[in-house]
């Protein structure tokens, strides 16, 4: 077996490792252990190669694997697509001692770790993020869910994995898009926790076909921080009772782009514009510096993120953001910076203190990016 780069441990009970190195599918076998005989790997059509090995190897091992192929991106977090699943679960007369592996970016561990939160009441699933969102953000801490008519994520559990596998060699085929968008989540670990992660982000080019080989230390280096961040923050409050909510920086108004566009805009690029949002937002609440809001446009900007989103979209983006699960009788909630790695909530911001936010942040050029 190759020695892993990194591994983080999330404390809990039981806790368990993320892997974070180069040809990890044997972590992956060890990782179901052994009373898993039969595996379901969901994963989508652009990971078929990937499965394929993965499912070859597990075989090799003695397990029954049976492949489900989801659709991509947002379209698998139906509950048309779980029920596809728990179908074939049931023709396969999956038991409680069998797994189930997500393969696959944010949306394929979202569902595949709902589908092992419902199956029998809950299986063992072995999460392999295959964007760098998955890695340093989905596929740990065991949020998992679907979305519905009326939002991003309304439907869901809390259904810790058995492990999380991170193999950087699977980004070698991730668009250059994608792994920008998952650097919104790194940023955000950076500005909600750990800011050593600031200036490492600016020596990185994501654009470089180089930036995930084995000898390139600045990307595992980012996800092993941003990973030990979400790590240290659900292993104190896995069900989001009270800290976990500043994993949510920028996602209050980022889900609502997101449902507005129809899913069709990047998490991450929605996140990114969210951030810059909160932060104007804490600007002119009294609570942050202008020049920590400069920082989040500047940073994010080099990255290739957007930062503005459309004028005329705010009536619709406000009536959404009332859906947002941080909602306390009916009154909106955001997590916002009092500095660098200081965050704190801000609860039913005046309406004009919310619409003179959006409107630093909007702009007719703006809403170009995403898709
Ligand atoms: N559960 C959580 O804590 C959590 C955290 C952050 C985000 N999310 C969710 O994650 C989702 C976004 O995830 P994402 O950004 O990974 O996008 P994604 O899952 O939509 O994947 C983007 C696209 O890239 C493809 N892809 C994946 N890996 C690839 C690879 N190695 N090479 C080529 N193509 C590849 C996917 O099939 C998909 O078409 C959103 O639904 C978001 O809500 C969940
Ligand atoms: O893990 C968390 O907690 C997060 O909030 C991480 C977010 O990056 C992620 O997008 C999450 O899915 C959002 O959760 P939601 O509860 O707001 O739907
Ligand atoms: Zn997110």
């Amino acid at each position: 077996m190759p020695s892993p780069d990194r591994c983080v441990t999330v404390p809990g009970d039981p806790g368990y490792d993320v892997v974070i190195g180069h040809d990890l599918d044997p972590v992956v076998d060890r990782m179901l252990g052994t009373d898993a005989r039969r595996v379901l790997l969901v994963h989508p059509p652009a990971l078929r190669g990937r499965a394929g090995s993965l499912a070859t190897r597990l075989r090799d091992q003695g397990r029954e694997v049976v492949p489900v192929v989801v659709p991509e991106a947002e379209e698998a977090k139906t509950l048309e697509v779980l029920q596809r699943c728990w179908d074939v679960l049931g023709e396969h007369r999956f038991g409680r001692q069998d797994a189930v592996v997500g393969l696959g970016g944010g949306a394929t561990t979202d569902l595949a770790g709902f589908v092992a939160a419902t199956w029998l009441r809950g299986v063992r699933v072995v999460q392999v993020p295959t964007t760098l969102l998955g890695m340093v953000d989905a596929a740990v801490g065991g949020k998992t869910g679907i979305n519905t008519a009326a939002g991003k994520n309304l439907v869901g559990s809390f259904h810790a994995p058995a492990g999380v596998v991170c193999d950087l060699t699977t980004l070698r085929t991730l668009p250059t898009a994608d792994l920008r968008a998952g650097l919104a989540e790194v940023v955000k670990c950076g500005f909600i926790a750990d800011p050593g992660i600031l200036p490492l982000l600016t020596e990185l080019d994501p654009a470089s076909d180089r930036v995930h080989e084995p000898g390139a230390t600045v990307l595992a280096e980012l996800v092993g921080r941003a990973v030990a961040v979400k790590a240290r923050v659900v292993g104190e409050d896995l069900r989001e009772s009270g800290l976990r909510e500043i994993l949510n920086y920028g996602h209050t108004l980022g889900h609502a782009i997101e449902r507005t566009e129809g899913y069709r805009w990047r998490h991450g690029d929605a996140v990114a514009v969210g951030m810059v949002y909160v932060a104007e937002l804490a600007r002119l609440a009294g609570l942050l510096d202008p020049s920590v809001v400069d920082q989040h446009r500047r940073l994010l900007r080099s990255l290739g993120l957007p930062t503005r989103y459309r004028a005329d979209r705010w009536p619709e983006l406000l009536d959404a953001m009332r859906n947002d699960k941080k909602v306390r009788a009916d009154a909106l909630r955001f997590v916002v910076l009092t500095d660098v790695a200081r965050p704190t909530i801000l609860t039913d911001p005046a309406p004009d203190l919310l619409t003179e936010a959006y409107r630093t942040i909007s702009g007719p050029d703006a809403g170009t990016v995403g898709g």
